[in-house]
């Protein structure tokens, strides 16, 4: 009920045009009911007029071309079309009021879902697959917008509407109103049962369809790996079963629309043989006009649609409340990584980099095993130290720690001396420039992927980045140069020169801290070399966190920490951790052995 009232609050900024698009659509059927009183009465007249002068004309003709007649003929036809006029401009407001609206809210429930999406941490992402995540910001969105367009505008519509025909039916004769009312219910109830029927197909169909888009979706995305392997045979194969599932699937969904409108028509039809039937026998009996009889017949055709449209609001209402249940679960998650009341911020240059972790200790959501156990590090400002370890040694949880992607089980860390909670979030991430461990280049130019690290930078800065990450280059060796697309669109890059891209992007912000996760994996030891001359100068004053694998990457730091199962376990230059011949000498020996290995 809690989570329904939460629906309903987005009615209210939009409340007046709601109500104004409710006049419009009750004065529409207002309209609509006067056209077959309009019918009723020309007929009516005309018969009367060929009673009283019975003598006069021997044939229809002559009775509808006598100058009375004609009279009776312009004068009900221009109010005709007069009512039917105002029921299409209303009918046309109603639109643009009540389906224009629900098109708003739906905007707005659609940017709070992006803006939640956005701050929600990372256990969400890990516990929800990101097909889900996407179902959430778009085809549920769609179905709730459901709820303020058609639902409304349908429940508005039946009930004004019936209550007119009803009303006016009840008027001319109850007993035949009662006959010719009889079907409908039954109406009502098997579109209730069809459309039923089509939603939950619909849904398998949509599941099928997107099963089938993944398939097809990863069979393009290892393309490669397809053809070198010889399996486009089992990959064919595998996706004609997804295909011919959704083929029967669709045709069973098929077969019922079919069935549809022809026994709602028959149904309909069932309603008009009453209506003319016992109609008619009224007439006999002089209880009724033949005019009420044409007037009937329209009345339970405009009744049709409504008593129809019952039966899918019920169903579409159903489904809209389901799918803003799962959004209103997602807009309740807690967001536990935000700012602390009184959070401190502090201006670029004023940030000096030192970084501490005081007894940290950090387990991942659903897990038992510390990635991080008791830690302690400290990190002198404008220093530059590396991280070593072995694959899975918690290198990449440690260094997540700092931009607070994650925030410690226990302990602390500290920049220039403030707990990273007390710091704004905005101000903390804007200082530390970050070059994750998977680079991902976004679907646009060169230039756009670069400057997505410093909104407002200029060209120069662009290629003053693109130049320290040894990329500038290659970028102006391509045609487009700084406008040339990356990903889909455009260009693939190499492995190297995404990751040097990554890296522009990273210091073009100018960050006080910058953090590489295994940056310079993809590009020569040559390449590497050349970037990091490059990016100790450029990067002189800033606090530098860098993990490799690599011993060539990290020989030069000021510091090297070894990291093993979460703790580190040797700390200092190369030469000193050399000279201890622990775990890093190790590492190093194996590393050198490798590359003589590789020249001989
Ligand atoms: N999202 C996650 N949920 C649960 N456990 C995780 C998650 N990410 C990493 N882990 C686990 O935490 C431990 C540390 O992983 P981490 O990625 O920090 O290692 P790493 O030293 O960076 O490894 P690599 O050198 O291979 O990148 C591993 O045991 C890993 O399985």
């Amino acid at each position: 009920m809690d989570s329904f009232k939460k629906l309903n609050r987005y009615l209210k900024k939009y409340k007046w045009i709601l109500l104004l698009g409710a006049l419009f659509l009750t004065g529409s059927n207002f309209f609509l009911i006067w056209i077959p009183v309009l019918i009723r009465r020309t007929m009516d007249r005309i018969e009367q007029l060929g009673a009283e002068r019975a003598g006069e004309f021997d044939s229809m003709m002559n009775i509808l071309f006598s100058s009375e007649a004609g009279e009776i003929l312009a004068y009900n036809s221009l109010l005709l079309v007069g009512t039917v006029l105002l029921y299409g401009i209303l009918l046309f407001a109603t639109r643009q009021t009540l389906i224009v609206s629900s098109r708003k809210i739906e905007f707005d429930i659609r940017n709070r879902v992006m803006d939640k999406l956005l701050v929600l941490p990372q256990r969400y992402f890990a516990a929800n697959s990101s097909g889900e995540i996407y179902t959430r910001s778009t085809e549920d969105v769609a179905r709730v917008r459901e709820y303020f367009g058609p639902v409304l505008m349908y429940t508005i519509n039946t009930f004004t509407r019936a209550g007119f025909i009803i009303g006016m039916m009840i008027i001319v004769n109850p007993t035949l109103t009662f006959w010719a009312l009889l079907p409908l219910p039954f109406l009502s109830a098997f579109a209730y049962w069809v459309s039923g029927y089509i939603n939950k197909y619909q849904v398998i169909i949509q599941e099928q369809y997107s099963r089938i888009a993944g398939k097809a979706n990863e069979a393009f995305s290892s393309i490669r790996l397809i053809k070198a392997y010889n399996r486009q045979a089992y990959e064919q194969q595998k996706f004609e079963k997804e295909s011919d599932d959704y083929r029967v699937k669709k045709l069973r969904l098929d077969l019922v629309e079919s069935l549809f409108h022809p026994t709602l028509n028959l149904l309909i039809g069932l309603s008009v043989v009453i209506v003319v039937w016992k109609g008619g026998m009224m007439v006999i009996d002089d209880a009724i006009t033949i005019g009420n009889i044409a007037e009937f017949v329209i009345y339970v055709a405009y009744l049709t649609w409504p008593v129809a449209a019952l039966g899918y609001t019920v169903n579409t209402l159903q489904k809209s409340l389901a799918s803003w249940e799962r959004i209103n679960n997602l807009l309740s998650e807690p967001i536990e990584i935000r700012d602390k009341e009184g959070s401190f911020a502090k201006p670029l240059s004023e940030i000096k980099g030192e970084i501490e972790f005081r007894n940290v200790s950090f387990k991942y959501p659903g897990s038992d095993e510390y990635a991080i156990k008791d830690l302690n590090m400290k990190i002198t400002a404008g220093s530059n130290v590396a991280i070593v370890g072995r694959t899975g040694a918690g290198k990449t949880t440690l260094v997540n720690l700092i931009p607070r992607l994650f925030d410690p089980t226990e302990g602390e860390i500290r920049i220039d001396g403030v707990n990273i909670k007390e710091w704004r979030l905005r101000n903390l991430r804007k200082v530390i420039g970050y070059v994750p461990q998977e680079t991902f280049l976004f679907s646009t130019t060169v230039k756009e992927n670069i400057a997505f690290g410093a909104e407002d930078a200029s060209m120069k800065q662009i290629e003053e980045a693109a130049d320290s990450a040894q990329v500038l280059q290659n970028i102006l060796d391509f045609e487009k140069k700084f406008e040339t697309l990356v990903g889909e669109r455009g260009i693939t890059l190499s492995g190297g020169q995404k990751q040097r891209t990554a890296i522009a992007r990273a210091i073009i912000k100018k960050p006080g801290i910058v953090i590489f996760d295994d940056s310079l994996s993809a590009v020569d030891t040559k390449t590497e070399d050349a970037i990091l001359e490059h990016l100790r100068v450029e990067l002189a004053h800033v606090t530098t966190v860098m993990i490799s694998h690599r011993i060539s990457t990290v020989k030069n730091a000021d510091t090297i920490f070894y990291i093993q199962n979460g703790s580190i376990i040797e700390s200092g230059t190369h030469d000193e951790l050399i000279e201890v011949e622990g775990r890093y000498s190790d590492m190093y020996r194996k590393q050198l052995l490798e590359q003589e290995l590789a020249q001989i």
